[in-house]
């Protein structure tokens, strides 16, 4: 009889396993309260980088002066005004969410994966009781359980929504005018992609970060770029600024900082980081032990600790990416259905964040290094340098790659700069197949090219070795 797989959540960490499972034969079930595509799809990922798109035109726009397109008039005044209409581009993409979340369901439906709208619980490790809208339950007999119930924005008891002016990330999109004075709190990657998108979209920005630098996650040399670019751009960052409280009276909205200043604006964006969906969910009755702040604690496999209990995804809190939450589910897949399975290895993966320069990392970090965790080599190249780039009329951003001072692998990057998304590859090929910087070094750039960039990195890295 074929394995019955329950799965709980229908983001990329759910539905791509339903396609693993159901192409192995087995019979597969998605419990979804929202959508398929999950948040991943309708409210964060996608939304978020297609709203990215519409600026990056924007702040393409606001470069051609240099490269000689002139948008005044004889009288010098502004022939052209380019102004973003926040309905059109917010109803674009609700739209091209809403087609992607009905793809995923036509590919599942070919698949033959059954889909249970409701909101899944586990009772005992091999049962989940789905409670339906109409207020009516079913009850799901599995073999095998994967969790992948997602993460929802973080909100303070001080700091509440009001869908209106003071907005989650996922309520962003239902705005149709164009805030006057944006305050983004929090520069993690969420609040750092926000306040470079509505800034490249002509709106002020005020981004209020709690540490030192924005992006406190990422390459140093990355956000100290970013941060520079930003605030040459006319961003007002406040550095080491905590978020006390927000409130709203009228259209206006203030921000009151925990060392008593205050900032106002018309409307204010929370990103403050997320909290998984595990609660009430009859986890650990069923067995899974979940760890510090409610994520559940899987292995490399995405085992959790209730025999045939798998999770994946932001509900897990491991490297909290769409790319990860499908290779999770489709890992724990494999490993279910006894097929050749590789432990998740997080050294592999590459993420990109989408502000203006992008930052795209792969492998082993410059902190890293310098804490002395790994031995290696680093070399940074700006872009500055790069002919395509003078070119384009690109002044900021570099790459840089991490190699191995013997044996010459390539074992990280980081690369800042236009479609820094596209660039990294390479990188992320050298890192995945353990080539040396010589080999990157060795494949054919195009001239001009941006990746010329990458190679002449490579090259840089290479030690002459003199036969004696
Ligand atoms: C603003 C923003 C932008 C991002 N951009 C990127 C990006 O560019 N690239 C990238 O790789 N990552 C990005 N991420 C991260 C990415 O969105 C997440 O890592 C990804 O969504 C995780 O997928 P998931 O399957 O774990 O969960 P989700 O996508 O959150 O899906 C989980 C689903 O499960 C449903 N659910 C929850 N509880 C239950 C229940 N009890 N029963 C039934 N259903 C339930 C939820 O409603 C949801 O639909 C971004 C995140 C944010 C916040
Ligand atoms: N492009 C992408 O792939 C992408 C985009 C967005 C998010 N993500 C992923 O989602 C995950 C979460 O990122 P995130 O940025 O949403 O959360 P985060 O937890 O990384 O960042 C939240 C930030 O808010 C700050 N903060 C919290 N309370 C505050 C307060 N009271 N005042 C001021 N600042 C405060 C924190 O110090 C932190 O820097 C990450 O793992 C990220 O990789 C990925």
């Amino acid at each position: 009889m074929a394995e019955r797989v329950v799965i709980i959540g229908g983001g990329p960490g759910g539905y791509e396993a339903a396609h693993v499972a159901a192409q192995a034969g087995a019979e597969v079930t998605i419990v979804d309260t929202d959508g398929l595509g999950g948040s991943a799809v309708l409210t964060d990922c996608v939304p978020s980088k297609t709203l990215i798109a519409t600026a990056e035109v924007m702040s393409e726009l606001g470069g051609a002066a240099e490269l000689g397109l002139d948008f005044t008039d004889h009288e010098g005044d502004a022939a052209t005004s380019i102004r973003v209409d926040l309905g059109k581009v917010n109803a674009r993409v609700k739209a091209l969410a809403a087609e992607q979340s009905a793809d995923i369901a036509r590919r599942l439906d070919r698949d033959g994966v059954t889909l249970v709208h409701g909101r899944g619980r586990l009772d005992g490790p091999d049962r989940v009781r789905v409670a339906k809208a109409d207020g009516s339950e079913e009850t799901l007999e599995a073999d095998a359980v994967l969790l992948a119930t997602g993460a929802a924005p973080r909100t303070l008891p001080t700091a509440q929504p009001d869908g209106e002016r003071i907005l989650t990330w996922e309520q962003v999109y239902d705005l149709t005018e164009v805030p006057s004075e944006l305050i983004v709190v929090g520069s993690g990657v969420t609040g750092a992609e926000f306040a470079s998108a509505y800034l490249n979209l002509g709106i002020p920005v005020t981004l209020v970060s709690s540490r030192d630098r924005v992006l406190p996650g990422e390459d140093a040399d990355a956000s100290g770029v970013l941060e520079d670019v930003l605030t040459r751009r006319g961003m007002n960052v406040l550095s080491k600024s905590r978020m006390e409280s927000v409130t709203r009276e009228g259209d206006v909205v203030t921000v009151t900082l925990t060392d008593g200043r205050s900032v106002q604006g018309s409307h204010c964006i929370l990103a403050l980081g997320s909290v998984p969906n595990t609660a009430d969910m009859g986890l650990e009755e069923a067995g899974v032990v979940l760890k510090d702040g409610g994520f559940v604690a899987v292995d490399r496999v995405s085992r959790t600790s209730a025999r045939g209990v798998y999770a994946a995804g932001d509900c897990t809190g491991v490297l909290m990416l769409a790319s990860v939450a499908a290779k999770q589910g489709r890992i724990a897949m494999w490993h279910l259905l006894g097929d050749a399975v590789q432990p998740l290895d997080l050294k592999q993966v590459s993420s990109n964040v989408f502000t203006a320069p992008e930052i795209a990392t792969v492998g082993w970090s410059q902190q890293a290094v310098d804490a002395g965790d790994i031995q290696a080599e680093v070399v940074s190249l700006p872009l500055s340098g790069n002919p395509r780039a003078k070119m384009q009329g690109v002044h900021d951003g570099f790459v840089k790659l991490v190699c191995r001072p013997g044996t010459g692998i390539v074992v990280g990057g980081v690369v800042v700069g236009p479609r820094a998304s596209e660039l990294i590859h390479p990188v992320a090929l050298a890192v995945a197949e353990s080539l040396t910087a010589d080999q990157l070094a060795q494949a054919f750039t195009v001239y001009p090219s941006m990746s010329g960039s990458v190679a002449e990195a490579a090259r840089r890295l290479h030690h002459f070795r003199v036969e004696q």
